[in-house]
């Protein structure tokens, strides 16, 4: 009975059943509407923008609406991380990494790694060189492609090896050539743990004593298999950099880490060590590598069903830059069409999910509710980007127009692509910079269309960790 009470104030939502809270009820909708997203909207229009709910014995809270989003990742007491052993498992049962962590441990290692990464090169020319090279590589790929007469091309995974190659030359000074055996292997590896962490709904997180009852229908051994590989991958890596390292000279932040761990002895007994450098490098992975290219994805899938704003954006290409000038980071605020089509393209994709998961730290309050410690608590960026009630007009339509006025790019404030607060991201330079480049390159270059004969790409999506547009094919050829 106890189970089924609310805390006094709690924010409005279906009612709880014993052991299951309301996950049946939740579980329904999904099933109903496709995607847990849609569902949670849904229960919105009827409690209103702040939800809750119970999963299992979890108290969970979706935020909804661009000012309740907003309240909610400006509040400090709700910037902690859920302590749910989802994220302990991967992690030897302990608490690492950056994106799960909280407190005074997340505090020093966001730092380091903030300052860090600036270092090696996050929005300086360092960063510029190699987002060029990569973007150069993709357009010899296509190039080789369209030459052996395959100018239909999988648009919805072509960006994951590039997008990979640049996180992981700032991160560990390492770059594979596309057809590099040690690359396919990264590459199926995370994927494949991309396709086990899904960071609301796994059965096991909901309940975690399936995980011995039923390690395998409930995805247990799964998620900790692909865990493991990647782990062992990162191990070699770091073990690699140690033979090769000299302190004086750190090549990337892999070995400034290492610096920090063997030498400072002021700082031992830190939060700095070998594990917490593993699962930084995972974390960086989760959080860099399936957002960027998926938002690319969605870009070339709206840009072949608007072949309008593809050829308005290619002129601005034209006039700007010519056929002929390789495109730099330091083009981009001369071209402010194609700068509001990366925003639309953002709109897309952000639109389409939630925001990590946080969890509140202290008792506090959101919208008038009273939200209780540890209660986990996620935004629905649905409903302010892409819904009918949203403040965007037309949102369904693909129109960057819309960012432009009196010649400025002027970007609404509910678009919180990044995120706000103190769990902002900490990659937006190397995103919008990744972003820019390979949409400007590759357009600048080629035409892309919807394959002869075939229909027009499908809109909705698929759930992952981050959205994806469902697979799709388009056809390539040079400018
Ligand atoms: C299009 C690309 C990207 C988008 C849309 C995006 C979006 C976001 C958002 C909304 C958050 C905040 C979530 C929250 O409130 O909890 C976040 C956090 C984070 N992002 Fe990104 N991100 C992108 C790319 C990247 C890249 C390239 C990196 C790394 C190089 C990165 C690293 C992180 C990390 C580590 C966090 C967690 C910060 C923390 O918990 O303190 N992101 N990202």
């Amino acid at each position: 009975y106890k189970s089924t009470r609310k805390p006094r104030h709690f924010p409005p939502g279906p009612s709880w059943w014993p052991f299951l809270g309301c996950a049946p009820q939740v579980q329904l909708l999904r099933k109903k509407t496709g995607h847990l997203l849609l569902a949670t909207s849904k229960l919105a229009r009827k409690y209103g923008p702040v939800i809750g709910l119970k999963v299992g014995g979890e108290l969970v809270v979706v935020v909804h609406g661009a000012e309740a989003v907003r309240e909610f990742l400006a509040n400090d007491d709700l910037s902690g991380r859920p302590n749910t052993s989802l994220y302990t498992f991967r992690s030897w049962g302990k608490r690492l990494g950056i994106v799960m962590t909280d407190g005074d441990f997340w505090a020093e290692q966001r730092r380091f790694l903030v300052r860090h990464l600036r270092d090696f090169g996050f929005g300086t020319t360092n960063m510029s060189t190699l987002l060029e090279e990569e973007s150069q590589e993709l357009v010899k790929y296509l190039q080789r492609c369209i030459n052996e007469s395959e100018a239909v091309v999988n648009m919805h995974s072509l960006f994951s090896t590039p997008i990979l190659n640049t996180l992981w030359r700032m991160l560990a000074g390492v770059r594979y050539d596309t057809d590099d055996p040690k690359l396919a292997e990264l590459h199926e590896i995370l994927a494949d743990m991309l396709k086990q962490v899904s960071m609301v709904g796994k059965t096991f997180a909901a309940f975690p004593f399936l995980r011995y009852l039923a390690p395998e229908a409930s995805g247990y051994n799964l998620y900790m298999d692909a865990h493991r590989r990647l782990t062992d991958f990162l191990y070699k890596e770091v073990d690699d950099h140690k033979q090769t390292y000299d302190p004086e000279y750190p090549r990337d932040v892999m070995d400034l880490y290492l610096t920090v761990i063997n030498g400072n002895a002021k700082l031992q007994n830190s939060t700095f060590s070998e594990q917490q450098l593993i699962i930084t490098c995972m974390d960086m992975f989760m959080a860099g590598s399936e957002t960027t290219s998926n938002t690319l994805s969605f870009c070339f899938l709206y840009l072949v069903l608007y072949p309008e704003v593809q050829k308005k954006a290619q002129e601005e290409i034209d006039r700007v830059l010519g056929r002929e000038r390789v495109p730099t980071l330091s083009d981009k605020h001369k071209l402010k069409y194609v700068e509001c089509v990366i925003w639309e393209s953002l709109r897309m994709f952000v639109g389409r999910g939630f925001t990590l998961p946080h969890r509140s730290i202290r008792d506090t309050e959101l919208c008038g509710y009273f939200i209780p410690k540890d209660v986990k608590i996620v935004g629905n960026f649905y409903d302010s980007l892409l819904g009918d009630q949203c403040a965007i007009e037309d949102p369904m339509e693909f129109r960057p127009e819309r960012y432009l006025k009196d010649g400025e790019v002027v970007v609404p404030d509910a678009i919180m692509a990044f995120g706000v607060g103190k769990r902002r991201c900490i990659g937006d330079a190397l995103a919008k910079g990744n972003l820019f480049l390979f949409v400007t390159v590759l357009l600048q270059r080629f035409n892309f269309s919807v394959p002869p004969n075939a229909s027009p790409p499908s809109t909705d999506w698929e759930d992952g960790l981050t959205p994806r547009p469902k697979p799709f094919q388009v056809v390539v050829c040079e400018r």
